[in-house]
């Protein structure tokens, strides 16, 4: 048995993590750790018990006391490069969802964890069709390098773009690079600022915040008198489950940093 600890435990994927630990016959859940709740074993799943300290501390004494085999984050992006750099310097396993890491803090938590001989897993979209949307953008841009992406969440998110855009964006740059495609200039005259959208590469995003979405994105490709539309529609929390509980099973076996879901599949 995995012994697993859930950092964001009262959270809206946090939740649903210690649920899915819960009802897998091969993991055990030991504790779940919040800014205002830390516990261990919590029997009932909202009785999270408080000890009163900072949440910093709380998840350092939490991994001393519980010593998990594995720790799945989803906070908050302000802490997520402390929280990883804490459980791996405790020589524990990291399945990192919660988004912000830069590219450089990638970088340097593999580093960390290399030095730690520890593992970890940061995957900005744990949904199998995200990951799928992915890599067919990625599949189209040589043939058709305009691209622009609008994506949607609820109206809690924290952060814009989503991860997962600057992902696709990424993706769809790297793409059209290797196969010397270009995308048409843009000629447009922003007369209101942010009009276009955020530029990944040269990419425009849009983000949508509204409550009723969950979270959704399109990626929209233009070509010579036609389109192609890929749209992804996570409509339930339940949709991440599948790929959080299959990193948290394979963690162990791929040392130093991973990243993307894709390679777990
Ligand atoms: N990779 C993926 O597939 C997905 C990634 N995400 C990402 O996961 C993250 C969490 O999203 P979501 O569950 O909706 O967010 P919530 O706001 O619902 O949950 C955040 C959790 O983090 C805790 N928290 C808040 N501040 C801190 C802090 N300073 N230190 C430690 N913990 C803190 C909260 O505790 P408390 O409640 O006690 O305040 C809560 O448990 C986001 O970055 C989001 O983008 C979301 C969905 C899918
Ligand atoms: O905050 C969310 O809800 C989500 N965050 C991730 C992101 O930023 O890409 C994944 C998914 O879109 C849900």
């Amino acid at each position: 048995m995995l012994r697993v600890l859930v950092n964001g435990a009262d959270g809206r994927m946090g939740s649903q993590v210690v649920k899915a630990v819960y009802e897998d016959k091969e993991l055990e859940f030991v504790g779940g750790v919040s800014v205002t709740s830390i516990g261990e074993d919590c029997g009932e799943l909202a009785g999270i018990g408080t000890l009163g300290i900072p949440v910093r501390e709380g998840l350092a004494k939490s991994l001393e006391d519980i010593k998990p085999d594995v720790v799945v984050d989803f906070t908050i992006p302000k802490v997520i490069f402390d929280n990883a750099k804490i459980v791996m310097e405790h020589g524990i396993h990291m399945v990192v969802g919660t988004t912000g890491l830069t590219a450089s803090q990638r970088t340097e938590l593999g580093k960390i964890a290399d030095e730690h001989k520890t593992n970890i897993f940061i995957a900005p979209n744990f949904s199998i069709g995200a990951v799928l949307m992915m890599k067919v953008s990625e599949i189209i841009a040589p043939y058709m390098p305009d691209a622009e992406i609008i994506e949607l969440h609820h109206n809690n998110k924290l952060d814009a773009p989503s991860g997962t855009a600057i992902l696709t964006a990424e993706k769809i740059n790297d793409a059209r690079k290797a196969a010397h495609a270009e995308a048409a200039p843009d000629k447009t005259h922003e007369s209101l600022e942010g009009a276009r959208g955020a530029k990944v590469d040269d990419i425009p995003v849009h983000s949508v915040r509204l409550q009723g979405y969950v979270a959704h994105q399109q990626v929209l490709f233009g070509g010579y008198g036609e389109l192609l539309t890929i749209r992804h529609d996570s409509l339930d929390r339940k949709s991440f489950m599948p790929g959080v509980i299959l990193a948290v099973k394979k963690v162990g076996s791929h040392p130093g940093l991973t990243f993307g879901l894709e390679n777990f599949l």
